[in-house]
């Protein structure tokens, strides 16, 4: 990544010197109106990186591609790396945070299981060398700490809670 993106690597991996890998796991019960309810709102991660396993390959992730709810469909074997807010904040908006969502099933339940990547004891910002006078940095520099916990209890609302840093242009 940081080759792609022609930034200094110890730029961003000293951000990666410790973190921290939480497991989530979701189950969805089968619900006999599946389109009447939703299992997961959309939303974006507010890490860097999340690594999904959708456990026993039942679909329901969908994400969100030029305005449409596109589903993604298990495969054996395979994660789904989805990226973070947080990741979109360190590149300048140069990759940009997947939304998406989680729908149910009518007859199955399903269970998917999720690694979050969060570096600590840090300020995410972005990269110093993608901030150029032609590119302006698009957010803020904030703990680690302050945006994950902002996030955690913030409501669940597609990837609203990235304008919390998001510097407006005037
Ligand atoms: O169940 C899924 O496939 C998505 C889970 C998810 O997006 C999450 O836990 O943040
Ligand atoms: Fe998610």
């Amino acid at each position: 990544m940081t080759k792609a993106l022609k930034v200094q690597p110890n730029e961003m991996l000293d951000l990666f010197e410790e973190v921290d890998q939480s497991i989530k796991i979701n189950y969805y019960p089968p619900c006999p109106q599946p389109e009447q309810v939703i299992g997961l709102n959309p939303h974006s991660d507010g890490v860097v990186l999340t690594i999904l396993l959708q456990i026993n390959e039942i679909q329901g992730l969908q994400i969100k591609k030029d305005g449409m709810w596109i589903p993604i469909n298990p495969l054996t074997n395979a994660f789904v790396v989805n990226i973070g807010d947080m990741l979109e904040i360190l590149t300048n908006g140069i990759y940009q945070s997947i939304e998406h969502r989680a729908t149910v099933n009518s007859e199955k339940e399903r269970i998917s299981l999720a690694a979050f990547h969060i570096p600590y004891k840090c300020d995410i910002g972005p990269t110093p060398s993608l901030v150029t006078p032609e590119t302006p940095a698009l957010f803020k520099t904030i703990s680690a700490e302050d945006y994950v916990n902002g996030n955690i209890t913030s409501k669940i609302n597609g990837k609203s809670y990235l304008d919390v840093v998001r510097i407006q242009s005037s």
